[in-house]
């Protein structure tokens, strides 16, 4: 089996991700890529620290909005996920190429929710910074199940909910700026892996 997919997979996830907003798809990863990333967490789990948010810097705030501990990945250093980079790279090749957007970067994280930690409501693009467009995460939960609870909440346009479970090698993709979602509480230790596919406008690489 390889890492990628192939391309009448993805024309239907990209149908679903134009129409819904969103798109959950199961068992993204190879086996062997899943066993990878999910060894890679433990390997790094003492190096997480507490994620912020913006400019709000005070720790009491923080938690009350999120929970997660984070790790940022950098392609150049973590070569042992190679594989998973690769994907990542095709990934923006085929939205780009039949979502016609003009994703150049990413930026990911490995993320902890602890018992307990949840993410309020909230968008991915921030207004000092909005260049986050695809929201892509792989999350690393096997054995979830009904009651764990940190589900991924998604609020739809028509103001229903959708409640997606963290599920072992479930990957869901959204619209960074159109998709106000949370993390509800999570009663488990919750594992995920969460980038953003970004767009870098040419003149503002210096900045
Ligand atoms: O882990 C998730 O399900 C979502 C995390 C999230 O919304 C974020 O990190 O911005
Ligand atoms: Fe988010």
């Amino acid at each position: 089996m390889t890492d990628f997919h192939n391309l009448e997979d993805w024309l239907e996830w990209i149908d679903e991700l134009s129409d819904k907003h969103y798109v959950v798809v199961d068992h993204f990863l190879s086996q062997p890529l899943y066993t990878t990333l999910k060894n890679y967490f433990v390997e790094h789990q003492e190096l997480f620290t507490q994620a912020g948010i913006g400019s709000l810097d005070n720790h009491q705030v923080r938690t009350k909005i999120r929970g997660d501990k984070t790790y940022w990945l950098d392609a150049n250093r973590d070569v042992d996920l190679n594989s998973f980079w690769h994907l990542v790279q095709e990934t923006k090749n085929v939205l780009n190429r039949y979502c016609y957007l003009s994703l150049s970067g990413h930026e990911f994280h490995l993320a902890h929710y602890p018992p307990g930690g949840h993410y309020a409501r909230h968008l991915d693009q921030f207004e000092e910074r909005s260049n986050r467009m695809i929201t892509m995460i792989v999350y690393l939960n096997d054995g979830w199940k009904t009651g764990d609870g940190g589900e991924l909440e998604i609020f739809e346009p028509d103001k229903s909910l959708s409640l997606i479970q963290p599920l072992g090698n479930r990957c869901v993709l959204f619209k960074s700026g159109v998709v106000p979602h949370a993390v509800l509480k999570s009663h488990k230790d919750r594992y995920s892996l969460t980038g953003w596919l970004t767009y870098q406008p040419k003149g503002l690489a210096w900045i």
